[in-house]
Parts: structure tokens; C-alpha cells; sequence
């Protein structure tokens, strides 16, 4: 339903300030196939840019062309302000002030913590890169292991180091593919953390690839969605929950309900009853003409049940919002800690739904329950 998001925003800043990192119509291929197809993408200093997207979409390959490990078939790559890949010249990975942090760039393992944060700071003296990198670590809470082997760090402290050896050179710019992505839950919720606000001091411009939604909305100030070699959208995390720019770009931030419908007079038809447009969709049903088949999508968290009898609490707080629409029987409810997911067999269609409630609130198996999506959980798009 939604344009696709030109990625304005920080282009503006760098028009502005001509600093950071910008990649203006790249465009890839390895032999035949098109791994990059005219992306276009800034980080201003200071900025965390989430690339986001499936296996394969091409978030690799576009980190080795701003490294210039990498060359595009077309477009150009800038860095404040300067081509240093494209028509105007190519300037070698060493001499970009990148740092990378790269999936499989691992410690050196048969050197010390101190030397494999060294390893990147040759073209210093050794007093001033010895110096810098005992900075680094101390940054990153490690100097205390200055002299370990990476053997004797636990995993999330070998992240950590990988970080301190990406930055202790000082880059502009720092490029992270999956920095995470070895490490456990908990550890890694930890480490992300930590990672940020080292980021944030350093103003590096730095862009994080991942492939997890939930990472990019926490770490990104703006993320970059990728499907097949191309950009989708660009914006901020909540843009990406309220304007998602397409159904699969919705499905890939979150579990969706979904029903058929054809755009009517009122609203949105579809088999559990009328969506209202003055409820729902607002402005969104402009451009789809009466008869238009849509699809309606309510996030689980967004779809409300209620019970028959009309004293609860649980409906007096969602009494205003939204409408009652059909009706479904509970099959099977599921505690998992901070929510309850409840999965719902919905009268006159034969897809299941699923909700996610507070816990608590003590629906039970074969009760029945009306079904009422709050209006800002639930989307409509255009039928493909
Ligand atoms: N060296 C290569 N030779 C040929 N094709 C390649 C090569 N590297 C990547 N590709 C292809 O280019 C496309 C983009 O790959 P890329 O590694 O950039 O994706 P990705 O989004 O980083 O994937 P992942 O999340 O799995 O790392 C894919 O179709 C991939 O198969």
C-alpha cells in the first residue's frame, strides 16, 4: 500500500554535513546472477543502519562493496563526500578507514588478546598503536585480558574483542555482518548492548547486518529491509511496525493473522464480517477500488478476546476500541512466561488464529470467544 521509502533522511544529513557513508545506485552481479540491483543507502556519523533480510538477499555482498573488497558493475560508493568507488576512482579496502566485523572474522588464536587488536593498527608506530589498543580494550571492559589467549574468553568476550579490534583503528565507518551470531540468547541481548554504546561513542557510521527482526528494531536508528538484490524499505523501527511497505515486509517483522477480503462501500469484507473503514484502514483504502481484493492482517498481539458474559475486566478495557468481529473457540492455550498464545478456531474460516494476551487473564480450552483486532494492529494490502 505504501510507496516505497526512498532513503531521504540521512541522505539529507550528508548533503549537509558530507560525512559518512554513501552508496548511490549499486548495482552487482557474480557471473549471471544479480546479486545487487540499483541499492541506494546513507549512514550519517554517529548512525546504526540494521541491513535486514532473508538468506541470500544480497546484505553481504553490499557490505564488501562499501569495504571495496568487492566491486559493483555500476553506481558509486562516497565516503565524506569522496568517490572512493565508482567513475571517479577506486581507493583500496586499507585506505577507506573502514572497520569491519565480519561472521567469520575470527581471533587470531594463536596470539594474544593485545596482538590480535594490534594486528589492525600496523601503520602506527609501536608506542602510539600499542597505546590505542589498550583503548580499545579498556573500552570494551578487556584490558584485564590484554595478555590472554582467546582460547582461555568466554564467547561473548571474543565478540567483544573482535569489536575492540574493529575499532581501534578509529574508523568513519564501521561495517558488522552478523556480529552476534554465535552467541546464546542471553549473551548476545548482553553483548548487543554493550556493543551499542560503544557505537554511539565512537560516531562511527555504522551499519549492522542481520538477519533478525526483533535485533534490527532494537539496535537499528534506522533499518534497511533487502528482498532479492533490492532495497524495500528504509525507515525507522516504528515505521517498519505501523507503514510496513508491503504484506511480506509486514510478515517479516511479525506473525500475522491473515484474512481475504474485497474492498466495499463500508470497509473490507471478509469471511469473519466487515471491517469498518472509518475504524480500520482510514486513508489506506485510497487507490483500491470497490471490489478490490485485499488482504486483512491482525498482529496476534493486536487481536483482543471477548467473553460471552459482559462482566470482566478484560472487555471493559477494550470496550471502545475496535469492533467485535465473529466468533472463534479456544483449542489450545500456551504459557510462555511474559504472554499467554492462545490458538483460536475461527467460525467460518478454516485458518487458525492466534492471539497473544496478557497472562492471567484465564481463557480456557473449547471456550467461546469474540474476536475483536485493535485498529492499529491490524493492516490491509493490496491482494498479489
Ligand atoms: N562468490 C559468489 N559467487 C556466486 N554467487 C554468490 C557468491 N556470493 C554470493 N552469491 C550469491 O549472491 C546472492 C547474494 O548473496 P549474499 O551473500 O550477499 O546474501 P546475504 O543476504 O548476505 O545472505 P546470508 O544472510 O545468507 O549471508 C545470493 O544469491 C548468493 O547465492
Amino acid at each position: 500500500m505504501k510507496a516505497l521509502t526512498p532513503d531521504t533522511t540521512a541522505s539529507a544529513a550528508l548533503q549537509e554535513t558530507g560525512t559518512g557513508l554513501e552508496l548511490r545506485n549499486i548495482t552487482h552481479a557474480y557471473g549471471p546472477v544479480t546479486s545487487l540491483d540499483d541499492v541506494s543507502l546513507s549512514v550519517a556519523p554517529g548512525e546504526v543502519l540494521c541491513l535486514l533480510g532473508h538468506s541470500g538477499c544480497g546484505k553481504t555482498t553490499l557490505m564488501r562493496v562499501a569495504a571495496g573488497v568487492e566491486c559493483q558493475t555500476s553506481g558509486e560508493v562516497r565516503i565524506n563526500g569522496r568517490i572512493v568507488a565508482g567513475e571517479g576512482g577506486f581507493v583500496p579496502p586499507e585506505k577507506r578507514g573502514v572497520g569491519l566485523m565480519f561472521q567469520d572474522y575470527a581471533l587470531f588464536p594463536h596470539m594474544t588478546i593485545l596482538k590480535n587488536v594490534l594486528f589492525g593498527l600496523k601503520h602506527l608506530g609501536r608506542a602510539e598503536a600499542r597505546e590505542q589498543a589498550c583503548a580499545a580494550l579498556a573500552r570494551v571492559g578487556l584490558l584485564d585480558h590484554a595478555e590472554d589467549y582467546p582460547h582461555a574468553l568466554s564467547g561473548g568476550e571474543q565478540q567483544r574483542v573482535a569489536l575492540a579490534r574493529a575499532l581501534a583503528p578509529r574508523p568513519g565507518i564501521l561495517l558488522m555482518d552478523e556480529p552476534f551470531s554465535g552467541l546464546d540468547k542471553r549473551l548476545r541481548d548482553k553483548v548487543r548492548e554493550e556493543t551499542l554504546a560503544i557505537l554511539r561513542e565512537s560516531r562511527a557510521s555504522c551499519i549492522v547486518v542481520t538477519h533478525d527482526p526483533e535485533e534490527a528494531m532494537r539496535m537499528g536508528d534506522r533499518i534497511a529491509l533487502m528482498r532479492k538484490g533490492r532495497l524495500v524499505q528504509v525507515g525507522a523501527p516504528r515505521d517498519f511496525f505501523e507503514n510496513p511497505a508491503d504484506l511480506a515486509a509486514a510478515r517479516f517483522f511479525s506473525e500475522l493473522n491473515e484474512l481475504p477480503g474485497t474492498v466495499v462501500e463500508g470497509g473490507v469484507d471478509t469471511p469473519i464480517g466487515l471491517f469498518r473503514r472509518d475504524i480500520y484502514f482510514g486513508s489506506t483504502l485510497e487507490g483500491l477500488g470497490l471490489g478490490a481484493p485485499v488482504r486483512v492482517v491482525i498482529r496476534p498481539s493486536g487481536l483482543m478476546l471477548g467473553r460471552k458474559s459482559g462482566q470482566d475486566r478484560f472487555m471493559e478495557i477494550t470496550r471502545e476500541i475496535g469492533q467485535n468481529l465473529g466468533q472463534a473457540t479456544v483449542m489450545a492455550t500456551r504459557f510462555v512466561g511474559e504472554m499467554d498464545i492462545l490458538t483460536l478456531a475461527v467460525e467460518g474460516y478454516d485458518h487458525p488464529f492466534h492471539a497473544r494476551l496478557a497472562p492471567g487473564l484465564g481463557f480456557r480450552s473449547t471456550e467461546t470467544v469474540s474476536l475483536r483486532p485493535l485498529p492499529r494492529e491490524t493492516l490491509v494490502f493490496p491482494e498479489v
